[in-house]
């Protein structure tokens, strides 16, 4: 569904991507982890279009996106959650919901049925639809700035560290959100510095390592490879308790 080959991208001192190859699959949350400057978040951006890469190819559905502008990437499909502190504090809830939904405002039937299909599946948009979103807590913000990128139903998230500043609870509660979201049917594909909580809501990994694709399989797998072990969790698997 979405697929990089070859990517070389930088930001004019060097490349950061040195040739990435990447497949997410309909309907499988994909999670990228790797060490501090890796060029994971790099990843999310050449696909968004806020990058353009200078050698390779990126496609959806088959379809070539890349270096193509963020508004076109966007009406293919493809959403990207910004990273925290994206919501408006002084708007409500649902005003900053409704933004998500700025492609589609003129038809004011498909944005009313949006924001209902985005209060189902986040039910915190209906609950604290008038509070400012400056009154959230942290988790709940993510849920909103989450729920926000839904008004245009994508096929595809890019999250980029979801679990960023969120204590244990706040933590579950986006992951079940994430998760649910896959159930639904959306693709997703995120970073992740909280290894055993990506790989672990994840169905496929990948270890980004110096601008490269070090490894790739299920996640499963991903996470019981000694090296990641050792490496990102302390000498255990993630799947053990
Ligand atoms: N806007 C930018 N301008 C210049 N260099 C950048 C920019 N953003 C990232 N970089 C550099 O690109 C490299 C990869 O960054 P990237 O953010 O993709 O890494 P990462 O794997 O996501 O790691 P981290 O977890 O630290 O964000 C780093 O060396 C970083 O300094």
């Amino acid at each position: 569904m979405l697929s990089m080959k070859g990517v070389v991208a930088g930001y004019g001192g060097g490349n950061v991507l040195q040739g990435v190859d990447l497949e997410c699959a309909e309907r499988t949350v994909t999670c990228i982890v790797g060490p501090n400057g890796a060029g994971k978040s790099t990843v999310l951006r050449v696909i968004s279009g806020l990058l353009k890469p200078t050698q390779g190819e990126i496609s959806m559905n088959g379809e070539p996106i890349g270096g193509h502008e963020p508004g076109d990437v966007l009406r293919k499909g493809i959403t990207q959650v910004p990273q925290s502190h994206a919501l408006f504090p002084t708007m409500s809830v649902h005003e900053n919901v409704l933004m998500g939904g700025y492609l589609i405002r003129k038809d004011r039937r498909l944005l009313r049925e949006r924001l209902d299909m985005v209060k189902d599946r986040v039910p915190i948009v209906a609950e604290r639809a008038h509070d400012s979103a400056g009154n959230l807590s942290g988790g709940q913000r993510r849920m909103v700035e989450i729920a926000r990128c839904l008004m245009l139903d994508p096929k595809v998230i890019l999250l980029d560290e979801p679990s960023l500043g969120l204590d244990p609870r706040s933590l579950a509660g986006v992951a079940g959100l994430i998760q649910g979201l896959n159930q639904a049917g959306t693709t997703v594909l995120l970073v992740e510095q909280n290894v055993r909580l990506g790989l672990g809501l994840a169905t496929h990994g990948v270890v980004m390592e110096g601008g490269k694709v070090r490894l790739t399989g299920t996640a499963a797998k991903v996470r019981d490879h000694p090296e990641i072990a050792s490496l990102y969790l302390g000498g255990t698997s993630a799947s053990a308790p």
